[in-house]
């Protein structure tokens, strides 16, 4: 099967019916009628719908059924191949503004990740490298789309959590001859209940075997419950809220209640060392950087272009502070940019015949995004000011005091009604629930910025520094 349309993944979503609560209710239906999801699915289709009908720069071709397959799913043979990629990620975040952490192509870039790792899983002790293998194909010949889970529960951060029982973490309660039951919670899974399927992997550092696994489960599977936290949808117009009517993902909590995860579907368990070395030797964090940031290079052009046209509408051009505002959005974006371009360039061919982007550049990309982000959303307020509050709504442009507000909201060159559209797209983007949201999730994509910055600290390849201050002390000690 080639890659599918947006109406056959609202199809399958909704036949699947995962079991979602929200506000302690099960959703009942389709879901991709529900308010708190219709704008989400529907702009998931729509990416769906770009991808079957630009199969040529969007799709492979695969080499076992000669189906076309979506190029997020590809793995890297060439640094062409690598390139190819990222245009397909960026015709995706285009779409969206980069404000779809979750669109599809970022967990078929893990899956892909972890179909091309899968030597490290070879003669490990409960490790499966076939079944994972067996399954990659089988998910990108059907276009299946995936959240995941990796995080334990917030319970107990400390140093010594591991001296307590851990009662709240998903955990292997049997295994028997069907699979492995799984038991716990496990947070969060970004669009849980509205994909196909959903991958969980223990988070790295598990201390007890029945915590090291990794497996992938239809959102369907009996005993798995999504919790959702509250909808940021709000009801109205694109007018209104033109962020967070489409691109409102939901986060939910997992809770596993006696899962059984059948043995085709388990990848590896009870073996600690083998899901550290899959998560630190394997290629999932290169590959999954290289997506990331790809798509943040997309997010910080919009943020970048909100941000030029509030100057422009209300003419604050002039000003030195201003500039540089701008200024620090650009420097930002050009880092990005040549980041990612030197992990492609800097890529290397490994045993296996797969291109690997190199980590480093995009490891710094990533880390540098966490800390950026909330200071471009920071900026956008700084300049738009008062200007982020005067946005009134589309029914008021369209009631009594219509023409008034027009006239009283022009800015340069544009009257009210489109200066506050504008306007309501920076407050939607940085302020709304919706935008806040956006900022928390960019500060903690791909894991905790400190541990992160710990992460580059000891991976990071400071020889030539190192040597140039051996020249010095060399020159001194001749001297
Ligand atoms: C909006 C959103 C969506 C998400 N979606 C997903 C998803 O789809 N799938 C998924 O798997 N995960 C998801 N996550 C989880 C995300 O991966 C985690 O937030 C991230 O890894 C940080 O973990 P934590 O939230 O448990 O923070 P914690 O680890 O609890 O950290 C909390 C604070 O304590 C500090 N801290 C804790 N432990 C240490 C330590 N050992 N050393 C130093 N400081 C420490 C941290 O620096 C931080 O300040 C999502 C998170 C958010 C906010």
């Amino acid at each position: 099967m080639p890659v599918i349309t947006g109406e056959e993944y609202i199809k399958r979503i909704d036949a699947l019916g995962a079991e979602v609560w929200m506000a302690g209710d099960k959703v009942k239906g389709n879901i991709s009628e529900h308010p708190a999801f219709r704008g989400i699915i529907q702009s998931q289709a729509e990416l769906y719908d770009l991808q079957h009908s630009n199969k040529k720069s969007m799709t492979f071709s695969s080499e076992t059924t000669g189906n076309a397959i979506g190029l997020s799913y590809l793995i890297p043979k060439t640094r062409g191949d690598l390139e190819r990629r990222r245009r397909m990620i960026q015709r995706w975040a285009w779409y969206s503004g980069g404000l779809m952490g979750r669109s599809p192509d970022y967990m078929n870039t893990v899956l892909a990740a972890f179909a091309a790792s899968v030597d490290i899983l070879d003669g490990e002790e409960n490790c499966y490298p076939e079944r994972l293998l067996h399954f990659y194909e089988y998910a990108r010949e059907r276009d299946l789309s995936f959240t995941h889970t990796f995080v334990n529960p917030q319970s107990n951060r400390s140093k010594l959590a591991f001296m307590e029982e851990d009662v709240t973490n998903a955990r292997i309660i049997d295994r028997n001859r069907e699979g492995l039951i799984i038991k716990g919670a496990k947070l969060l899974a970004t669009q849980g209940g509205i994909t196909d399927e959903m991958i969980v992997f223990s988070a790295p550092g598990a201390q007890e075997n029945a915590h090291a696994y990794g497996f992938s489960i239809p959102s369907n599977t009996q005993g798995l419950k999504f919790v959702c936290r509250e909808s940021f949808v709000c009801n109205g117009s694109m007018y209104d809220y033109p962020f967070s009517s489409r691109f409102e993902e939901m986060d939910t909590i997992v809770i596993f209640d006696e899962v059984l995860v059948p043995w085709k579907r388990v990848f590896l368990h009870d073996n600690i060392r083998a899901a550290a070395q899959f998560y630190v030797k394997g290629k999932f964090v290169p590959f999954t950087l290289h997506q990331i940031a790809s798509r943040q290079i997309i997010k910080t052009e919009l943020l970048l272009g909100i941000a030029q046209r509030i100057v422009d509408t209300i003419q604050i051009g002039e000003y030195q502070h201003v500039q540089s505002k701008i200024v620090e959005i650009m420097k930002g974006l050009e880092v990005m940019k040549a980041l990612v371009l030197k992990a492609e360039h800097e890529a290397v061919v490994d045993a296996s015949g797969i291109m690997v982007p190199a980590r480093q550049p995009l490891y710094i990309s990533v880390n540098q995004f966490q800390e950026m982000y909330p200071r471009f959303t920071e900026i956008i307020e700084l300049l738009g000011a008062s200007g982020m509050m005067s946005i009134p709504k589309e029914s008021d442009f369209s009631g009594q005091l219509g023409k008034q507000l027009d006239h009283f909201l022009q800015g340069v060159d544009v009257k009210g009604t489109d200066r506050v559209a504008l306007f309501r797209l920076a407050w939607d983007l940085t302020m709304s629930s919706f935008g806040s949201r956006q900022t928390l999730y960019e500060r903690f994509f791909f894991g905790d910025p400190v541990r992160l910055s710990q992460t580059i600290y000891h991976m990071y390849e400071n020889k030539n520094s190192s040597d140039l201050v051996d020249h010095f002390l060399a020159k001194k000690a001749d001297s």
